[in-house]
């Protein structure tokens, strides 16, 4: 594979050319908006979404999504909730056989779908792959060490993404647990969410370790009753990315729940971003997949009262709090 198309130039899409580029790969990179074309190709720079980073002068970026599709593999990173559209946009200009890896993380709110089922809706004939893990954008542009899960059926294709876009700072380690990757990737940020209305109260690091903890379970549940493996929690796309995004400001979803906590309204935190929190979004839709699975799922249902049921955040910690005492693997 040389060369690789990324459809979706926010700060993710940015920095996976980059990763590309540094394994030796040509790339085009499609942005939604012109002036985000005009930044990475005038200034090496993509400004609106990941500003201060140097890019490399090879990564050419286009407004054309046909370009942007004649590639070997193509790198799907626009949010989750525009995954629909951007794959239907794409149904006519892809070859068969292209394959196309999900980067997004998130549940589609309308049909609580995974992004493999909606673009496998919408793409049948596509080889498809999910990249998953610990990554916060900036660090993997600026060429950071970092690990990510490369969730793939097909063993071969599998080894070529990951010769493609592996190197020696950016490592994809295989699964074939493509569920079990989106599940830990997704329900991650709603816990973040958590962690960070935690931070925000000041109510120490204690209680942010009992919700990653309690957090991984509530990912476990649901995971398992999609069919996905248990241990694929314990790898970079569950208890890596949980720890890494339930433990830095630097995550969007942390930082948004710690604006909450401080007692921001969550209109008021949207209005000031460009860029998207994932978890605002897929706790809607993981309350709603959960139920229909019968999964109980309580701090993501605490999220999803604050976040969008106007539940007060003190009440809604001191109800978490007034659950039953229970054993702790169940
Ligand atoms: N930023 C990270 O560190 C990081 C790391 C791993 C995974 N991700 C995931 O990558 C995905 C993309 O996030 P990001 O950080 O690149 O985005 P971002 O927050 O930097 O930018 C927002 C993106 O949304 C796009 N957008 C807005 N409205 C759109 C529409 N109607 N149709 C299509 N696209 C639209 C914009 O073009 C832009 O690319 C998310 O699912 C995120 O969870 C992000
Ligand atoms: O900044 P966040 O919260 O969207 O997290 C970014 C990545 O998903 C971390 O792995």
């Amino acid at each position: 594979m040389q060369r690789i198309g990324v459809i979706g130039a926010g700060a993710w899409g940015t920095a996976l050319a980059m990763a590309a580029r540094r394994a030796g790969r040509d790339v085009v990179l499609w942005a939604r908006e012109p002036e985000v074309v005009a930044a990475v190709n005038g200034g090496h720079e993509n400004t609106p979404f990941l500003a201060g980073v140097a890019l490399d002068p090879a990564i050419r970026a286009t407004g054309d999504l046909a370009e942007a599709v004649r590639a070997d593999a193509v790198l799907l990173v626009t949010p989750a909730q525009h995954i629909r559209t951007t794959t239907a946009k794409l149904k006519p200009l892809l070859a068969t056989g292209t394959p196309v890896v999900l980067c997004a993380k998130g549940i589609e709110i309308a049909t609580g779908s995974l992004m493999t089922e909606v673009t496998a809706g919408e793409l049948p004939d596509t080889p498809l792959a999910v990249l998953s893990g610990p990554t916060f954008a900036a660090e993997v542009a600026r060429g950071l060490p970092t690990a990510v899960t490369l969730a793939c059926r097909d063993a071969t294709l599998s080894q070529g993404l990951a010769q493609a876009l592996g190197s020696l700072t950016f490592r994809p380690y295989a699964s074939d647990d493509l569920v079990g990757a989106e599940i830990g990737g997704a329900v991650k940020n709603v816990l973040a969410i958590a962690c960070g209305i935690v931070a925000g109260r000041a109510l120490g690091d204690n209680a942010r370790a009992a919700l990653i903890t309690r957090g991984l379970a509530e990912i476990a549940r649901l995971g398992q009753s999609l069919g996905a493996r248990p241990e694929t929690f314990m790898g970079l796309s569950g208890l890596g990315d949980l720890t890494l995004t339930c433990g830095s400001l630097q995550s969007r979803n942390m930082s948004l729940g710690h604006a909450l906590g401080q007692g921001q309204p969550l209109a008021t935190i949207l209005a000031g971003r460009n860029s998207v929190a994932e978890g605002v979004y897929t706790a809607e839709a993981v309350v709603r997949l959960a139920a229909l699975r019968s999964v109980d799922m309580p701090i993501c249902q605490a999220v999803d009262a604050i976040l969008n049921h106007g539940a007060d955040v003190n009440a809604t910690i001191q109800s978490l709090l007034s659950r039953p005492l229970k054993t702790e693997g169940a």
